[in-house]
C-alpha cells in the first residue's frame, strides 16, 4: 500500500482535518491544528506530506521519526501538531487495513471505561453553578473551569479573592459530590501563583492546570512543595523531550499532553510511559474535535496512568460547530454517566462525513484567540 494524497480541510469552530488518502482505496483521518494558527500548521503538513506521499503508511515509526529528524529543525507547536494529524491519521489506515481498533494495535485495552470530564464557564468564569447542574444531572461529575481572570505580575488582594469566590460558591451550591480543575492557563506567573494557590487551598480543587506557563515548568516542583493541590500541566509540551525535564524535576502529577500537539499517538503513547515511571497521571488535553478526541481514547484505553479525559461538548471555544457534527458516527461517543467507552470499528472509530466535512470548509473563518490587556495597556496571557 502507498499514500496517494493528503488533503487538509480548515473548518468551524477551529479545526482542522487532515484526510490520507492510499492507492488501496483505505483513507486515514488526523486532526493537526494548533488553534490560531490553523494556516501556519496547515503549511507544514503540506511539506512534511513530501516525506509521506509515496510510501508504505504501516511504517508509522519510520514516518514518524523522518518526519521528526529529516528537516534538522524540530519540536515546537507548529511542527509538532502537523506531525501530529498525519501520525493519527496513519494509525486510522492501519487500523482499518487489518480490521481492528487502534486501541488493539496499542496492546489492548487495559479499562473498560474512562472519565471524562467538562468545561463550565468560559474565559471569564463568573456563574458557572447553572452549567455544573446541568451536565451533573446527564452524569458529569467532574469539570474544568478558569481559574481566574487577567492577573496581573503583581496583582492585588481584591483579583485574589475574586478567583477565590468562584471555588467557594462551587463548594457551596455543589459540596463535595463534584470534583473541578481548575485551569491557571498560563494567566499567572510565578509570584502570584504562590499567592493563589494559598488561598485556594481550603476549596480542595481536583486540579490546578498550567499554574505557570510552560517555559517556567521549573516552578512545578516549588509549588508543588506549597501545595497538596495536584499540579497538572503539558498542552504546551509538544514532545517527550519537552516532557522528560518536567517529569524528571518533579512537581508534576497530572500530565496533560494534546495528541493535536505533541506528536499524535505515537508519541502520546511514549510520554504516557514516561510519566508512569514517574508516577505521574495522565489526563491527554482536547479542546479540540472528534478524531482528536478519538485519537486521545485509544491512548487512554491502552495507558494504566489514563485517570480523565477533556471533550469539548459545549465548551466556550466551540462557536459555529459543536464535538460531533461532523462524525456519522455519533453514537459511539456517547457519555454514559461521565464515561467514555472504548471505540471498536477499525482504526480510530471515526466515521468523517465528509460531503459535511467540504462544505463547512469553504469560506470558513480563520479562528483568533482574544488578545487580552492590562489596565495599563500591556499584554496579558489570555
Ligand atoms: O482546554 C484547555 O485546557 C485549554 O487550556 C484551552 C486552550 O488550550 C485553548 O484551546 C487554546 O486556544
Ligand atoms: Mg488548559
Amino acid at each position: 500500500m502507498k499514500v496517494t494524497k493528503l488533503t487538509t480541510y480548515r473548518l468551524p469552530p477551529r479545526w482542522m482535518f487532515l484526510k490520507i488518502e492510499t492507492d488501496e482505496g483505505i483513507v486515514g483521518w488526523g486532526e493537526p491544528v494548533i488553534e490560531g494558527r490553523a494556516k501556519s500548521v496547515e503549511a507544514a503538513v503540506h511539506e512534511l506530506g513530501e516525506y509521506v506521499i509515496g510510501k508504505d503508511p504501516a511504517r508509522i515509526n519510520d514516518i514518524w521519526q523522518t518526519l521528526y529528524r529529516a528537516g534538522f529543525y524540530r519540536g515546537g507547536p507548529i511542527l509538532m501538531s502537523a506531525i501530529a494529524g498525519i501520525d493519527q491519521a496513519l494509525w486510522d489506515i492501519k487500523g482499518k487495513a487489518l480490521g481492528v481498533p487502534v486501541y488493539q494495535l496499542l496492546g489492548g485495552l487495559v479499562r473498560d471505561r474512562i472519565k471524562a470530564y467538562s468545561w463550565v464557564g468560559g474565559d471569564r468564569p463568573a456563574d458557572v453553578i447553572d452549567g455544573m447542574k446541568k451536565l451533573a444531572a446527564i452524569g458529569f461529575d467532574t469539570f474544568k473551569l478558569n481559574g481566574c481572570e487577567e492577573m496581573g505580575l503583581l496583582d492585588n488582594s481584591r483579583k485574589v479573592d475574586a478567583a477565590v469566590a468562584v471555588a467557594a460558591q462551587v463548594r457551596e451550591a455543589m459540596g463535595y459530590d463534584i470534583e473541578f480543575g481548575l485551569d491557571f492557563h498560563g494567566r499567572v506567573n510565578a509570584p502570584m501563583a504562590k499567592v493563589l494557590i494559598k488561598e485556594l487551598e481550603p476549596y480542595r480543587p481536583l486540579f490546578i492546570e498550567e499554574p505557570v506557563l510552560a517555559e517556567q515548568a521549573e516552578y512545578y516542583p516549588r509549588l508543588a512543595a506549597q501545595t497538596s493541590i495536584p499540579i497538572a500541566a503539558g498542552e504546551r509540551m509538544f514532545s517527550r523531550f519537552d516532557f522528560k525535564r518536567v517529569l524528571a524535576n518533579g512537581g508534576l502529577s497530572i500530565a496533560q499532553p494534546d495528541l493535536s500537539h505533541a506528536g499524535g499517538i505515537t508519541e502520546c503513547m511514549k510520554i504516557a510511559s514516561m510519566a508512569e515511571a514517574y508516577d505521574v497521571t495522565l489526563a491527554p488535553h482536547c479542546p479540540l474535535g472528534p478524531i482528536a478526541l478519538a485519537s486521545c481514547l485509544h491512548v487512554d484505553f491502552a495507558s494504566y496512568n489514563a485517570v480523565l479525559q477533556e471533550q469539548s461538548m459545549g465548551i466556550h471555544y466551540n462557536k459555529g460547530a459543536e464535538l460531533l457534527d461532523y462524525v456519522v458516527n455519533k453514537e459511539d461517543f456517547t457519555m454514559n454517566d461521565g464515561y467514555f467507552y472504548p471505540l471498536n470499528k477499525p482504526g480510530l472509530g471515526v466515521e468523517i462525513n465528509e460531503e459535511l466535512v467540504i462544505e463547512r470548509s469553504k469560506n470558513t473563518a480563520d479562528w483568533r484567540n482574544p488578545v487580552w490587556r492590562y489596565p495599563d495597556g500591556s499584554v496579558a496571557e489570555w
